[in-house]
């Protein structure tokens, strides 16, 4: 049980029904279309959907209370001891709630921003706090104005931390966000690119990304890719701790190796081993470190955390392609800084010889969008043997590839099906194929193509 009805009269006066009764509330439901037994109903006006409309379905599929927008009539047939509490906003109602049950549990929070590596960083967090707390974290990429109350909202009372990845795609959202959860230590994981559309620059991100100090407890820490010169100021407050490969900062992190499926790394005199390729993601390790060491977690429990990783869908994940080729599926969103990353990881990959790029648009971008696209290019070098483009925009990566890298072969598509199938012919048991693209393209859809 998360609350009882009782507790809400406390946080929405205006309401009707059973509302002093000791009704348990289980969970959140916002979808009337799942079954969620002894649930709060949160109606949510939405692009496609008003949920109010769906009052009595949300009944029967286990909703024993709800928060009910009062500018909307209540339909006549609701029971009248049903409990509904009347306010102006259900979504801010939502975080009003999620904030009071935050409290009430009381647990350590972590909140996770940044460009890149948001979701990466949240499993390696929890994967690493839960050799000591019972620990919670955001599933899959709930990480918004709606995703992180429900996280809030669904952790069990007996959690001792939370890790909440905290997104954004315009400025001010991650103040709310921030302020909702207070969190104890905040992690900026990069300024890249991303959603630069709305917020005009890469400073313009990291103002926003910077809105996650707002709740910040002073007396927990910030912590920051200190390699990241728009950050460099935050490095002068007492609660900031910076993490990279440069000079002069707190964790100053050294490569040992990177194999195809792991990174040896050491930070001063201790060594450790990472489940995962890629120079980001040492990094991405190195901010958890820096967490976990100030809660006290050893070098062993913190290696222990690496080694029980469960990372999150569509992020380098694997599959066993047609004809024994290895396809990668990197496919849940991208950026040019995100591109370039996993580009730079499958191009050192040594346990296959042929290499192949799938490479969608990347949305948000605005006026910059055409060169952001193309400065994909610089990343494409001669170990890459064939460059796939799909979109309206990607076709300036392969362009700018076929221009500067003639032996690379290169070709724009106009739609999956044809491109699935092109690439399922070439197929071989020395080739590994990356498919990369903005959440939009939905490009894991050819996935179908290259897998038997
Ligand atoms: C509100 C909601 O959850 N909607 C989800 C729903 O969309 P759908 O179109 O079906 O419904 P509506 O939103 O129009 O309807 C409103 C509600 O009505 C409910 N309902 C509908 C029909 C019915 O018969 N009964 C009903 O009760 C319905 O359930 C709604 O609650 O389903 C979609 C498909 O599954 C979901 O995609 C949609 O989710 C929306 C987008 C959402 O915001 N969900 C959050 C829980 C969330 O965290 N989603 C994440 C993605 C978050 C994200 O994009 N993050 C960005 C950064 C932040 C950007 C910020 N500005 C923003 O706006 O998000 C990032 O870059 O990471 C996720 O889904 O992974
Ligand atoms: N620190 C980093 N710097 C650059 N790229 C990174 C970093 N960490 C992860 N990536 C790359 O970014 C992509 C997405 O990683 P992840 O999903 O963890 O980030 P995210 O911030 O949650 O992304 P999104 O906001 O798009 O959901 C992957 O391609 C991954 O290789
Ligand atoms: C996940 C979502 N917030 C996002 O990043 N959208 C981009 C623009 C996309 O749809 O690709």
């Amino acid at each position: 049980m998360i609350l009882e009805v009782k507790e809400l009269t406390k946080l929405f006066t205006k309401h009707q029904g059973a509302t002093e009764d000791h009704i348990r509330i289980h969970s959140v439901m916002t979808d009337s279309r799942k079954t969620a037994k002894q649930s709060l109903f949160v109606p949510i006006v939405g692009e496609n959907f008003d949920a109010h409309d769906f009052l009595g379905e949300a009944i029967k599929q286990g909703a024993v209370a709800a928060l009910w927008q009062e500018d909307k009539p209540l339909p006549r047939l609701t029971p009248t001891d049903f409990p509904v509490f009347f306010v102006k906003d259900t979504t801010k109602a939502l975080q009003q709630a999620a904030s009071y049950y935050l409290k009430k549990v009381d647990p350590i929070v972590v909140g996770i921003t940044g460009s890149n590596g948001k979701t990466t960083t949240k499993d390696l967090v929890a994967s690493v706090l839960k050799t000591k707390y019972r620990t919670h974290k955001t599933a899959g990429n709930f990480n918004n104005h709606i995703g992180l109350p429900l996280t809030v909202l669904s952790m069990d009372p007996s959690t001792e931390a939370v890790v909440l990845e905290m997104g954004m795609d315009r400025a001010g959202e991650i103040s709310v966000l921030s302020s909702l959860a207070e969190p104890d230590y905040a992690i900026i994981t990069n300024i890249g690119e991303s959603h630069i559309e709305n917020l005009g620059s890469r400073e313009g991100i990291a103002n926003a990304k910077l809105e996650i100090t707002e709740g910040l407890n002073r007396d927990g820490a910030l912590i920051i890719d200190g390699d990241e010169a728009l950050l460099k100021d935050q490095q002068a407050e007492k609660w900031t701790v910076s993490c990279g490969f440069g000079q002069h900062l707190d964790y100053q992190v050294t490569i040992l190796s990177l194999t195809d499926e792991s990174s040896r790394f050491k930070i001063g005199e201790q060594v450790y081993e990472l489940p995962m390729p890629g120079k980001h993601n040492v990094k991405n390790a190195t901010f958890v470190i820096a967490l976990a060491e100030k809660l006290g977690l050893s070098a062993e429990e913190i290696q222990q955390g690496f080694r029980e990783l469960e990372m999150s869908a569509m992020r380098f994940e694997k599959h066993e392609g047609h004809n024994g080729a290895l396809i990668i599926n990197d496919a849940y969103n991208a950026s040019p800084t995100s591109m370039k990353a996993i580009i730079e990881v499958v191009s050192q990959l040594t346990s296959k010889s042929r290499k192949v790029l799938i490479l969608g648009d990347m949305f948000e971008l605005g006026e910059q969008s055409e060169t952001l696209h193309e400065s994909v290019a610089t990343a494409i070098n001669e170990k890459i043997q064939a460059v796939y483009t799909i979109g309206n925009h990607s076709n300036r990566i392969s362009e700018a590839v076929a221009a500067h890298s003639p032996a690379i072969k290169t070709r724009h598509f106009t739609d999956k099906q044809t491109l699935g199938h092109h690439v399922r012919n070439e197929l071989a048991a020395d080739t590994v194929v990356l498919i990369k693209a903005s959440r939009g393209m939905k490009l894991e859809e050819i996935l179908k193509d290259l897998v038997d």
